[in-house]
């Protein structure tokens, strides 16, 4: 990771806006690291293609999504270490300065081949399984325009492209922002994931 991310200024715009964009969240050394990892386990086959709904219901649906996944867990590669330790020093953050009660997380690499994209959609299920807030890095090599591929999120003060730029951290708020990724020329890498609030029974 580069110099420590200062949070605050990044959880306010979240509260603000209903989203925040952060550049440089890694270094570009660890970029290439995270690259591996998922080259590594694409080559595999590991990768699934992505679905819709939750766990309970869950149907593939070409039209709507066209990306791959994997899971992670924190196991899966001592590399991840540092990439988990920002997200808890996040979660700890959150917690603590909006009095949110964030107890779980879930991430999964994504790869969106060339033809892939995910119409829009909001990323908390029907069902609520407690996402609070969504979290996507982006680990890709410069990204020029003409490679597609764009996130559009759709604020209510109008739709904003962002490019899956190296490093790029985007947040919002996971039942408020719909969004889609527009079909990409290129192949696109990132990691997505999820700040959750899980009940537990007394
Ligand atoms: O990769 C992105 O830019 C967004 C992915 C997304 O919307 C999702 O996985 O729910
Ligand atoms: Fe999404």
């Amino acid at each position: 990771m580069k110099t420590k991310i200062d949070f605050l200024p990044l959880i306010d715009t979240v509260v603000e806006n209903g989203f925040a964009i952060c550049d440089d969240f890694i270094s570009s050394d660890y970029l290439a690291k995270l690259r591996q990892i998922i080259d590594n386990h694409y080559l595999e086959g590991e990768f699934k293609e992505a679905e819709i709904g939750d766990r309970f219901n869950q149907t593939k649906v070409k039209s709507i999504r066209k990306d791959k996944i994997l899971w992670l867990s924190r196991g899966l590669n001592t590399d991840l270490d540092q990439f988990y330790s920002e997200i808890d020093r996040l979660i700890s953050v959150l917690n603590r300065y909006c009095f949110l009660s964030i107890n779980d997380c879930e991430f999964h690499f994504a790869v969106y081949p060339p033809g892939a994209f995910y119409k829009r959609h909001i990323d908390q299920f029907k069902s609520n399984d407690g996402r609070l807030l969504t979290v996507i890095l982006y680990l890709n090599e410069f990204w020029e325009e003409n490679n597609g591929g764009e996130l559009m999120i759709y604020p209510e003060s109008g739709p904003i492209k962002v490019l899956p730029q190296p490093g790029r951290l985007v947040l919002f708020k996971s039942d408020e922002l719909p969004h889609e990724v527009l079909k990409t020329n290129k192949s696109r890498y990132s990691i997505t994931g999820w700040l959750k609030h899980k009940h537990t029974p007394l």
